[in-house]
């Protein structure tokens, strides 16, 4: 069976990443897939999102599968365009409202068959505007996800939605959980996607919170001008936001500064903190629209500078090691395709060099920084697939990836150009990427007194939000 989605508008609300997937009808786990959920409730628009479109083969026992959306460099593909103007579900998927994003193969296996037949007219609201096909072909941005921290009502949330919606609200909604709103930016000619993570600032979300830190490339920690324990606390919010994703580039935040004069925390302070933390220091006025913006580019800046240097790292080791770093080009299918062989009765796909990587060429994956290929034979569901991850990171240019490679029949035909990471539905997606826990849990004094159901479509925070209230 083929399920096929296109790209554009899709009524959801992110809420997390995805560390699993879960084929209702098997009730297996695919393991190892990145990305972002949609859900029913809200707006989530993956063109905005610069998720390239894809269509996905599920398994043949497969017919309800929550999958993922993974950061695919699909744009290259010719039917992208095509595909990209609108996302709809076929009539094989009625009512799961997620976006299914898989790697090239999967996208290249399906090029061949048929296409279901659209030819009813879409309800109006799914309609988006068409995209020039120019754009999906060579408008590649840098995705950053960025997390909120900090102790309750500081002002996380109204930082988020300054920064997203250009409004300030006074009232103070405690949030539960997580919650997620994104804003596209350039910064020195590069289109930036921030994906902001609005992150509950009491303690007794750490566990559901936490989660929501892995994957997260920046980090707000924002402290209140009229909260001492707010500015104390900021030493350990770092740390576990450390524990989880090691050094980000991290600012540190004074809001409220238009209640100077109820202030409770001396300059000198709040300058030694970011000193000793060596942390770049902002003053902000959510109310006043005072340095919000500045932060948030700060970040973005800071994290572009860290990808050029990294891609300049890897440059080096293309000089130095036989490894070489770039793309590999991932031509065929898995079964039939004509770059695939056969070898001692096992499938091969051969991956070819790429020899170029520049930034925003029209050379297949030119701007790509993780590539994942999917690889299902049939007959065999869930069981093969593959997963190449592309990310630049020289630390994966592993030989051990390449004998892996060669001992599941992958033909490496030439030096890749790139490094290449197997993720065999292990932790290397998940830990990056992923974000969504499988649960939601209330505690109380080390007991369970809330299970949820599965998520995410067994989550329900209404449900949550009673039992915390109840116990507060
Ligand atoms: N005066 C002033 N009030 C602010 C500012 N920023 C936020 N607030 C107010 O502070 C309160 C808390 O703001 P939130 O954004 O909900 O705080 P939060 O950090 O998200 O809180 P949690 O969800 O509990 O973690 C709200 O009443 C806001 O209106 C600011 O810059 N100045």
């Amino acid at each position: 069976m083929v399920t096929r989605l296109r790209a554009g508008a899709i009524a959801g609300t992110v809420v997390g990443g995805c560390c699993a997937s879960r084929c209702f009808n098997s009730g297996t786990w695919q393991q190892g897939q990145a990305g972002l959920f949609a859900l029913a409730q809200g707006h989530f628009d993956t063109a905005r999102a610069g998720i390239k479109p894809a269509t996905l083969r599920l398994p043949d026992d497969c017919s309800y599968c929550l999958s993922h959306v993974s950061l695919s460099c699909l744009s290259s593909l010719g039917r992208a365009s095509e595909d990209a103007k609108r996302f709809q579900l076929t009539e094989q998927n009625p009512g799961v409202n997620t976006a299914i994003w898989s790697g090239m193969m999967s996208a290249q296996e399906t090029a061949a068959e048929p296409r279901p037949n659209h030819s009813e007219p879409e309800p109006e609201e799914r309609r988006v505007p068409e995209q020039p096909a120019a754009m999906l072909e060579e408008d590649m941005e840098v995705a950053i996800k960025v997390v909120v921290v900090g102790n309750g009502a500081v002002g996380k949330s109204s930082m988020i939605q300054r920064y997203c919606k250009g409004i300030f609200t006074r009232d103070y909604k405690k949030t539960i959980g997580v919650d997620f709103l994104e804003r596209q930016i350039v910064v020195n000619d590069e289109d930036v996607r921030l994906m902001l993570w609005d992150t509950a600032g009491q303690e007794e979300f750490d566990a559901i919170t936490k989660a929501y830190y892995r994957g997260a490339q920046a980090c707000v920690l924002v402290f209140s001008t009229t909260d001492r324990d707010s500015f104390e606390a900021i030493v350990s919010w770092r740390e576990k936001v450390e524990a989880e994703v090691g050094d980000i580039p991290t600012v540190l935040v004074q809001n409220k500064i238009d209640l100077l004069d109820d202030t409770v925390i001396k300059n000198e302070e709040a300058e030694g903190l970011a000193k000793k933390l060596k942390l770049r220091f902002y003053r902000t006025s959510v109310k006043e629209d005072l340095n919000v913006n500045e932060v948030f580019k700060y970040l973005a800046d800071k994290y572009l500078q860290r990808l050029k240097q990294q891609s300049a790292e890897e440059t080096e080791v293309v000089h130095t090691t036989s490894n070489k770093i770039g793309v590999f080009n991932t031509a065929g299918g898995s079964h039939c395709g004509q770059n695939s062989s056969s070898v001692n009765g096992c499938d091969v796909i051969n991956l070819r060099p790429n020899r170029q990587r520049t930034k925003r060429s029209k050379t297949p994956f030119g701007s790509c920084r993780l590539l994942i290929v999917s690889r299902h034979k049939s007959g065999e569901g869930l069981g093969r697939r593959f997963i190449f991850q592309q990310d630049n990171d020289p630390k994966h240019t592993a030989k051990i990836s390449k004998e892996w490679l060669q001992d599941n029949s992958v033909l490496v035909k030439e030096n890749l150009l790139c490094p290449v990471v197997v993720d065999e539905m292990t932790d290397i997606t998940t830990s990056r990427y992923g974000a969504l826990p499988e649960r939601l849990y209330v505690l109380q004094s080390g007991k369970v007194i809330y299970k949820g159901e599965v998520g995410p479509w067994g989550y329900n925070p209404e449900e949550v939000r009673k039992v915390l209230e109840k116990i507060n």
